[in-house]
């Protein structure tokens, strides 16, 4: 991380405090309550630029036997992280994730997420994440990322013909 990042401050017109912050679209495979395979996060808004979520470890997310698969939460985590940026109005994309797998997590348990904006540069922003399964003094895991402010517009407009809808 770039020792000359810059707080960044909360949007007035953010999620409030408690509130759910809004799907990105229904069938995200992070956040979609349509998406017909997904984790199905939903992340609160904190004060300032913070976020919590949870996330129910379910079966279909074995990856050793009896635990979860890193990937998934990998992507727990970058949804979570990748969140969080809607507090400054800013739609983001991953540059870079880096996990920090400290303990194994249970089928069955519950993930409780908590993540807070470090700073940014420019069109950066840096994030960082903890994961417990519920004593938030027992640490299962941990992340940092960079995420890139983009023109959501532009960034997607080569792509948005191979969309898949709800429904379809
Ligand atoms: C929209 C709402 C989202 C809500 C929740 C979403 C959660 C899930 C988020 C995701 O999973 S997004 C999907 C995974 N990510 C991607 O598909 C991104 C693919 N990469 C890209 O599209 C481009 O590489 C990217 C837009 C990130 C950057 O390309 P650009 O041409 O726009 O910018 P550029 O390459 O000039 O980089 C801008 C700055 O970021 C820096 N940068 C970019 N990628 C980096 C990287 N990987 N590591 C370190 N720095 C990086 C880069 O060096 C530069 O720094 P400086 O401003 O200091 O010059």
């Amino acid at each position: 991380m770039p020792t000359d990042i810059e707080p960044l401050a909360r949007h007035p017109k953010a999620t409030r405090p408690g509130e759910k912050i809004g799907l990105h679209h229904s069938m995200c495979y992070g956040c979609g309550d349509e998406a017909p395979v997904g984790l199905r996060i939903t992340v609160v808004a904190g004060e300032g630029v913070t976020t919590t979520a949870t996330m129910k470890v379910e079966d279909w997310m074995q990856g050793g036997p009896g635990v979860i698969h890193g990937g998934v939460l990998s992507a727990a985590f970058d949804e979570v992280m990748g969140t969080t940026p809607l507090l400054l109005r800013k739609p983001v994309v991953t540059g870079h994730l880096a996990i920090d797998y400290a303990k194994p997590i249970p089928l069955g348990s519950t993930v409780h997420f908590t993540c807070e904006i470090l700073g940014g540069v420019g069109r950066k922003i840096y994030t960082r994440a903890y994961a417990h399964l519920g004593d938030p003094d027992v640490l299962v895991a941990g992340a940092h990322a960079l995420f890139i402010e983009i023109d959501l517009e532009k960034h997607f407009a080569g792509y948005r013909d191979k969309a898949v809808h709800a429904g379809e």
